[in-house]
């Protein structure tokens, strides 16, 4: 093994602390090739997809990279923007106005964000912290609840770094914050305002993306959290029993994953007597392909096609001032240890 020093042996008369965020990764272009390189990435990750690595080569190579980068980009091509994908745009801003919020307490802390998958990369965002003479880091995985697929694939991601590096800074990694009181603060009042400006519907559901069951059983934490973020968020909001249920989106191959599908509740509440849903996704930090098609194009089409009225979408939190609070609230602790108020 050969250790890399991305920092040159400097001795760093000011050691820094750093805030990295880090979300999932989308693609760089809504193009098939472009899909092809993050899918190819993505899909290769074993936290990600749990098979034996060499039929699932073949089926990844000779199947799902030939049909799905076609399907996927096109429909990115319709969530696309002049700033790109939404989600690099909603996670650029979520570090701009945290940096600007965090940095008013503390002038020399560094805030930066990262991709899991495609870019910014995360090996490149973490050569440039050190780089910068970064020796204490805090990494915030946008992912409110806890799965294997997303929080453990960013610390494989960390660790498979850091193995190659001479100097590995202390570390912390924020786990999971899906029943922190500033998030279902800041989800409850997200959802106020949106009724505050549109009014109730008959039933509010809160959407969260997908995993094979088979990871929940194997005891990943994931939709128990998913759950209680729920159930905390209809509480806040004095919902009725009624008035609200959870359901799980994203489906991807022939597999089980958690229940109630989205989809299928959607086609089904037009004929349970909903005739005007609203759908939230609190496990979505920002808004991007899974939100903005998924749900607000083709689960209102199923919903409609069933003989619904009305279906609304409320966005996810993206770069709101409420959504900013949460993050410093849930890294006040971390960094009143760390960080260094100081202005010298
Ligand atoms: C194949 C298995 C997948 C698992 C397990 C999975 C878990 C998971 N994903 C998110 C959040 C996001 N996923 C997004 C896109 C996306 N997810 C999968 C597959 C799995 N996800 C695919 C194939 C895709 C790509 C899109 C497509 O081709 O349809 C996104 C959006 C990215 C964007 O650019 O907009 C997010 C966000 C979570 C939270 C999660 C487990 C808890
Ligand atoms: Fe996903
Ligand atoms: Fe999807």
């Amino acid at each position: 093994m050969r250790y890399q020093s991305p920092h040159a042996n400097a001795v760093f008369d000011q050691p820094r602390t750093a805030v990295l965020l880090v979300n999932l990764g989308t693609p760089d272009a809504p193009t098939p090739a472009a899909l092809r390189r993050y899918l190819k990435e993505f899909l290769w990750d074993p936290r990600v997809v749990e098979i034996p690595r060499l039929p699932w080569w073949l089926i990844l190579n000779l199947l799902v990279l030939r049909l799905r980068p076609k399907r996927s980009a096109a429909a990115y091509r319709t969530v696309w923007t002049e700033r790109g994908s939404p989600l690099l745009f909603h996670t650029q801003d979520q570090c701009d106005r945290l940096r600007e919020a965090l940095q008013a307490q503390y002038p020399q802390l560094e805030v930066a964000f990262a991709m899991r998958y495609g870019s910014p990369s995360l090996p490149q965002e973490l050569d440039r912290l050190q780089a910068a003479g970064v020796d204490k880091l805090i990494v915030l995985p946008l992912y409110p609840q806890y799965s294997g697929s997303t929080t453990g694939s960013v610390v494989d991601a960390l660790g498979a770094h850091f193995r190659r590096r001479r100097w590995v800074p202390s570390l912390h990694v924020v786990g999971e914050y899906h029943r922190h009181p500033a998030y279902i603060e800041a989800l409850a009042e997200q959802v106020e305002q949106y009724w505050a400006r549109h009014g109730r519907g008959d039933r509010l559901v809160f959407s969260f993306h997908g995993v094979p069951e088979r990871y929940a059983t194997a005891g990943d934490p994931y939709p128990v959290q998913c759950h209680a973020t729920a159930a905390l968020l209809a509480a806040r909001l004095g919902l009725a029993e009624d008035a609200w249920q959870t359901t799980f989106q994203s489906r991807f191959g022939k597999a089980k994953w958690l229940t109630p599908y989205t989809d299928q509740t959607m086609k089904a509440l037009p004929g349970q007597g909903v005739k005007h849903v609203q759908l939230f996704c609190p496990g979505f930090s920002a808004d991007c392909l899974e939100t903005l098609e998924e749900i607000a194009v083709e689960n209102r089409g199923y919903f409609i096609e069933a003989g619904g009225e009305r279906f609304e979408y409320i966005s996810a939190l993206n770069a709101e001032p409420r959504h900013i609070n949460m993050m410093a609230a849930v890294l006040a602790a971390p960094l009143a240890d760390w960080a260094d108020r100081s202005h010298s």
